[in-house]
């Protein structure tokens, strides 16, 4: 009878757990659906921020802002500049100290730097402001409004995209006609360049071993091309390939010369081809195709040199990972998301579908290394 009293306690206690948490899971589905609710002011106001150039005032002043010297030096009102700062302060992206120091201002509050609010400056080798301004772009949100409608429609007529739908026409003849846009678009790309390209050089330089000429097709401003053939000084010839628009437009550098063509029809011929952020925005039989004129375009003891995500298919594949590895790897699926949005059937790729089209393109060997500080992988595919 006690036993019998002992179990029923028991359950008892079970389900009182059970409620409890039930009760706790409900309470915090209330708060984090304002999340999905006020989603995008984030980004809206991060890119009111860099507009406005709060971080480069600050970053220039050389010391601590009051509210009335920022927002004098902005040419708003303190009180708008007020609220901002309260919001972007609540996100960590600025920190406030108090000033005891009274001077003519009296004491008050000062807004300071973070790393993070660094990365919205408008210029410098760690800048992502452009990339903040080319995905919160008119063009580049529209598409998203489109998403579901185009997902259904999808399964019947395959002829546009979200972007398409949107725009009226693919993200590359939008880049061509509109030069603001395209060049929006490559600075966005360079500010991801210049941090990737000094963690691979950082962490993966051995892959550029040997190699004496290199052509980066889809290489976008020349970013990338240039910091690797100034980190490799032994590459004699770095070739800049892309999209005649993007090319006429790009950094000159020097040891790289610059080559408008399409990737789908030939690539021009050098020892290595490095692809960075090209095959994500293409469907697999594109990709092999862009593969297969890479094979070609180097010779038979060269190598093809991809960086892009490689994600997982389940939570368990990310068992064991540190928590900064953990979040680079949501940007995948972010990016994933993006790609869906932006272009015609591209998308981020686990192992397994990578593998796939490198050996579609002919490509027998090929490994994988994680570049570290960067959300990307690189792979290095080789012919034979
Ligand atoms: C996402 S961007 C990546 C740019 C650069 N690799 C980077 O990571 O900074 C893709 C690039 O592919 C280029 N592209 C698109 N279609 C192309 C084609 N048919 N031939 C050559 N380049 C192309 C675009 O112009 C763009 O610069």
């Amino acid at each position: 009878m006690a036993k019998m009293q002992e179990g029923g306690d028991h359950h008892d206690e079970l389900t009182c757990r059970a409620k409890e948490e039930d009760e706790q899971e409900e309470e915090r589905a209330r708060i984090d659906i304002y999340k999905y609710v006020f989603g995008f002011v984030e980004m809206a106001v991060v890119k009111c921020a860099i507009e406005l150039g709060i971080a480069d005032t600050i970053e220039c002043h050389g010391r601590p802002m009051s509210l009335k010297e920022l927002s004098s030096a902005l040419g708003c009102t303190p009180h708008n500049i007020h609220r901002i700062m309260r919001f972007l302060v609540n996100r960590r992206i600025f920190k406030e100290i108090k000033n005891d120091i009274v001077n003519d201002e009296g004491a008050g509050t000062l807004y300071v730097q973070t790393s993070l609010s660094r990365l919205l400056i408008k210029s410098g080798e760690r800048s992502m402001a452009s990339f903040v301004l080319m995905e919160s772009s008119k063009p580049m949100l529209a598409p998203w409004h489109c998403l579901s409608s185009r997902l259904k429609a999808e399964v019947i007529d395959n002829s546009l995209t979200p972007f398409e739908e949107a725009n009226g026409q693919d993200l590359w003849s939008y880049t061509a006609a509109n030069p603001g846009h395209n060049q929006l678009f490559n600075e966005a790309m360079a500010c991801n360049a210049r941090v990737t390209v000094a963690a691979i050089l950082d962490s993966c330089l051995e892959v550029f071993d040997g190699v004496g000429s290199i052509v980066d097709v889809g290489g976008g401003n020349g970013t990338a091309m240039q910091l690797l053939v100034k980190g490799c000084p032994w590459i004699k010839e770095g070739i800049l390939f892309d999209l005649p628009h993007v090319v006429s437009v790009a950094l000159k550098s020097d040891r790289v010369v610059h080559v408008g063509g399409d990737m789908f029809e030939s690539v021009p011929k050098a020892d290595a081809a490095f692809l960075m952020w090209v095959l994500h925005d293409w469907e697999d039989k594109d990709c092999i195709q862009i593969l297969k004129n890479c094979r070609e375009a180097i010779s038979e003891k060269g190598k093809v040199i991809i960086v892009e995500s490689v994600i997982e298919n389940n939570k368990e594949q990310n068992n064991g990972m540190k928590k900064d590895e953990l979040e680079f790897k949501d940007v995948g699926l972010f990016l994933d998301m993006v790609m869906m949005a932006h272009t015609n059937k591209g998308k981020e790729r686990t192992l397994d579908q990578w593998v796939y089209v490198l050996h579609q393109a002919g490509f027998t060997r090929y490994n994988v290394r994680s570049i570290k500080g960067a959300i990307s992988s690189l792979i290095e595919a080789f012919p034979i």
